[in-house]
C-alpha cells in the first residue's frame, strides 16, 4: 500500500449509522444485515426513548412483502396481518355502495414467491422488525439519540453525527431515515422546499373492534373505499381481522383548517365525522357510529420531489420519507421505504466487491435505481387522491356516471407497476448502465 493512501474498505471495520428507527430505518438495518452479513457495525439511532409506532393501520403491497421474506420477517408480519380476501380495494359509490371497480391485491401471482399484501397495525409491525433485529443481534439499537447535525471529520474519511445530548459518533456511512421532517434533508438539500407543505386534505382515523361492524357486512372483503366529491372513506382489516382500520379523507382549504396541527395526537369529536359523511352509504354511517368518541384528526402534508439523495461524497444518504415522503392515497410510502432498504443492501454489497471505485459511486447507483421510481410514486399518489375525489381536468364537464367510468378505467390496473416490479432486475440494469 502506498504511503498516505487509505486501506480498502472492509465490511469488518466499515461502520453504518442509520438515523431514525421507523419502518424505513429498521428495514434498512435488516437489509444490510441480510445482504451483507460480514458487516459488523450497524447501529440505528432513534430520537424517541423507545422504538414505537402510532396506533394506525398500514398496507404493505406484495413488492414489499417479497422483500420482507428475504429478510426473514415475512412470516411474522403475515401472522399479525388482516385478511383482505385477495382484494386491495373494492372502490364503491359514496351514496349507495355500488361497486365501481375492484382492485386485486396481486396476492399469490406468479413470481410473488407465495406472499400476499399485508394489512398490519403499525406498532405491531414495527415490533416484528424490532424483535428480529434484537433477537438476531444483527444491528445495535440505540434510543434517545436525536441527530442535530452531520459534519465531515477533519481528514474527510468519516461523517460525524452530533446528537442533541451533546455526544457524537463517527461513521463511514450515515443513512438518514428520519422521516418527512428530516433534519438531515434540511441540512443538506439546497432547495426552497425546507419543510413539508399542506396537501389540501385532512383525515380522520380510527381503529374499531371488528365485532362492532362485522355482522351483516355486505361485501366479500373488509378492504373497501367509498368515493365521493371532495371526500373518500376507506377501511381495511388489521390484527388478524380483530380490528378495522378506518381513514376518512376530506378536502379542505388552508383557511378551513383553523389551528389544526400536523400531529398524530390531534383529535376531533365524532360528530364532526358524522357531519362530514352525512348522507353517505349506510355501511359508512355504521362504521362512523362505531368510531371512538374522539377519532384522530390528521393534517396531511406532502413534500416536493427531491433530485439528490447523496451528500458529503457518498457518506450521507437519504432513505424512506426523508427522501420521498408521499401522500397515503396509494398506500405505498412504507413499501417504497422497504424498497430503498433492499436496493441500499444491494449497492453496499456491490461496493465491497469493488471498493476501489469508491462509496459515492455506489450510493449514486442506489439513488439512480430508486429515485425515478419513488418520484413516480410521489406524483401518482397525489393524482390518486384527486381521482378518488373526482377532482382534476379529466372530470371537467362530466356527469357523475361518466366520472365513475373514469375512475374505473384509471384504477383497474393502477398498482401493477408498483407491486409487480422486479427491483433486482432494475438494480442490475442500472448497474450495467453505469458500467459497474
Ligand atoms: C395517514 C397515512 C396513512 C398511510 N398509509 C400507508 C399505507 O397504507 N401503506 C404504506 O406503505 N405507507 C403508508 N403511509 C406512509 C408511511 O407511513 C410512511 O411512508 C412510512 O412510515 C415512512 O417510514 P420512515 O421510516 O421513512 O419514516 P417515519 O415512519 O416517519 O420514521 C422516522 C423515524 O425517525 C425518527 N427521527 C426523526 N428525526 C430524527 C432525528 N433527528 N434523529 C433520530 N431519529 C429521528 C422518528 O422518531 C421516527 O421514528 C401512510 C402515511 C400516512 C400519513
Amino acid at each position: 500500500m502506498a504511503i498516505g493512501s487509505r486501506p480498502a474498505a472492509s465490511p469488518d471495520t466499515f461502520s453504518v449509522a442509520i438515523l431514525g428507527g421507523g419502518i424505513g430505518g429498521l428495514a434498512m438495518a435488516l437489509s444490510l444485515a441480510t445482504q451483507v452479513p460480514s458487516l459488523k457495525n450497524i447501529t440505528v439511532y432513534e430520537q424517541a426513548p423507545a422504538y414505537k409506532e402510532i396506533g394506525a393501520g398500514i398496507g404493505i403491497g406484495v413488492n414489499a412483502s417479497r422483500i420482507l421474506k428475504r429478510y426473514g420477517v415475512y412470516e411474522a408480519a403475515n401472522a399479525i396481518s388482516g385478511d383482505r380476501n385477495g382484494i386491495h380495494r373494492s372502490l364503491r359509490r359514496w351514496d349507495n355502495g355500488d361497486e365501481i371497480v375492484s382492485v386485486g391485491a396481486m396476492d399469490e401471482e406468479a413470481g410473488n414467491g407465495g406472499v400476499r399484501q399485508l394489512s398490519v397495525h403499525r406498532a405491531e409491525f414495527l415490533q416484528v422488525l424490532y424483535e428480529h433485529i434484537r433477537d438476531t443481534a444483527c444491528a445495535k439499537l440505540e434510543t434517545d439519540k436525536r441527530a442535530v447535525e452531520i459534519v465531515e471529520d477533519q481528514k474527510g474519511g468519516k461523517a460525524v453525527i452530533h446528537f442533541a445530548d451533546d455526544t457524537h459518533v463517527a461513521a463511514d456511512l450515515v443513512i438518514a431515515c428520519d422521516g418527512i421532517h428530516s433534519n438531515v434533508r434540511r441540512q443538506f438539500s439546497k432547495g426552497s422546499d425546507l419543510m413539508p407543505r399542506y396537501s389540501g386534505r385532512v383525515c380522520y382515523r380510527g381503529l374499531l373492534p371488528m365485532s362492532a361492524v362485522e355482522q351483516d357486512w355486505p361485501y366479500d372483503s373488509f378492504a373497501v373505499s367509498w368515493l365521493g366529491p371532495s371526500r373518500h372513506f376507506l377501511v381495511f382489516p388489521i390484527s388478524q381481522n380483530k380490528t378495522l382500520n378506518v381513514v376518512a379523507f376530506v378536502s379542505k382549504t388552508e383557511a378551513e383548517l383553523g389551528d389544526l396541527k400536523e400531529s398524530w395526537s390531534s383529535t376531533a369529536p365524532r360528530s364532526e365525522v358524522e357531519a362530514e359523511f352525512s348522507g353517505w352509504d349506510e355501511t359508512v354511517q355504521k362504521v362512523v357510529r362505531a368510531m371512538e368518541p374522539r377519532p384522530g384528526k390528521w393534517k396531511l402534508n406532502d413534500r416536493e420531489l427531491l433530485d439528490q439523495w447523496v451528500y458529503l461524497g457518498g457518506k450521507v444518504v437519504l432513505g424512506g420519507d426523508a427522501a420521498h415522503a408521499m401522500l397515503p392515497h396509494q398506500g405505498s410510502g412504507a413499501g417504497h421505504a422497504i424498497e430503498d432498504s433492499f436496493v441500499m443492501g444491494q449497492a453496499i454489497k456491490a461496493f465491497f466487491e469493488n471498493p476501489s471505485v469508491g462509496l459515492e459511486t455506489y450510493m449514486k447507483l442506489y439513488q439512480e435505481t430508486r429515485l425515478p421510481r419513488a418520484q413516480r410514486a410521489q406524483l401518482t399518489s397525489r393524482q390518486a387522491g384527486d381521482v378518488y375525489e373526482m377532482q382534476g381536468p379529466e372530470f371537467a364537464g362530466l356527469v357523475f356516471e361518466q366520472r365513475l367510468q373514469v375512475i374505473h378505467d384509471k384504477f383497474k390496473d393502477r398498482m401493477t407497476w408498483v407491486w409487480g416490479h422486479d427491483l433486482e432486475a432494475d438494480f442490475n440494469a442500472t448497474r450495467t448502465r453505469l458500467g459497474l
